[in-house]
């Protein structure tokens, strides 16, 4: 075997002995700053990540189909967390549900019929949750909900209020995965920018904060950047390269 093959095979080896998972948000995260557009460069380096032999999976507030999507044309791992933690897709014809959208729908009547400008955002259809726009207070409508017996959770995740079920997040979500794949805490690194993305952080023994996060979900995180979205995505690249053999 040729000296360079030989050390193909180690270097590969290394890698995989190293191996991480990237637990990655959409939104907000590698988007341009202030859009809903991908940001290249940051999916350039998500893909670099995969070719090196790393999982990078998405895990978001939009349906899964749409995260899904990305997988497949952005070339990272073809799995998505979509819905907020409450529905998987495992492949194109294989998805989990692990949320219930009756109930959402009955809190979202619930809430609709007692605020002002609670509207259903127009995205893309939803098997375990309500998506709303950020017309409301929050605190508002907990406090409704919580005088009657709905299982449900109300988050913002600075795009929209979702509504799940109790105990739906992107932390439980992002679980099914890792007991599904044995992935160990210790190997996951996510990145986020939102107080959705906050239980996330807490299965991760990584997790990185951008720029544009609040500075509560900021001290939630292990690690922050101070760049925005996709610009804070290539920052928190830049600090952990040399680390990914040690974290
Ligand atoms: O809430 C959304 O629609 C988008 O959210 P994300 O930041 O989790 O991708
Ligand atoms: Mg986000």
């Amino acid at each position: 075997m040729k000296y360079t093959e030989q050390l193909i095979i180690y270097q590969k080896k290394i890698q995989i002995m190293n191996k991480k998972t990237f637990a990655v948000d959409i939104d907000g995260t590698i988007t341009e700053n202030g859009g809903g557009r991908i940001h290249l460069d940051a999916l350039e380096s998500l893909r670099r990540l995969t070719n090196m032999g790393h999982d990078v999976i998405y895990v978001t507030g939009r349906s899964s189909v749409e995260a899904y999507l990305l997988s497949v044309f952005g070339g990272t791992k073809k799995i998505a967390v979509g819905e907020n933690g409450g529905c998987i897709a495992m492949d194109a014809d294989d998805h989990i549900l692990l949320g219930n959208i009756e109930e959402c729908n009955k809190a979202f009547e619930l809430i609709k019929n007692s605020i002002d400008g609670v509207e259903k955002k127009p995205v893309f259809p939803r098997l375990t949750e309500v998506v709303l726009e950020r017309t409301f207070d929050l605190d508002d409508a907990r406090k409704i909900l919580s005088e009657h017996d709905l299982d449900v959770n109300l988050s913002d995740s600075q795009y929209a209020i979702h509504i799940n079920s109790k105990g739906i997040d992107k932390g439980t979500g992002f679980t099914e995965l890792m007991n599904k794949f044995n992935i160990m805490k210790d190997d996951v690194i996510a990145i986020g920018d939102s107080a959705t993305d906050v239980p996330l952080f807490k299965v991760a023994k990584t997790s990185i904060a951008l720029g544009n996060a609040s500075d509560l979900v900021r001290s939630e995180a292990t690690m922050t950047v101070s760049a925005s979205s996709g610009d804070g995505v290539l920052e928190a690249l830049d600090k952990l390269a040399p680390k990914l053999s040690e974290i």
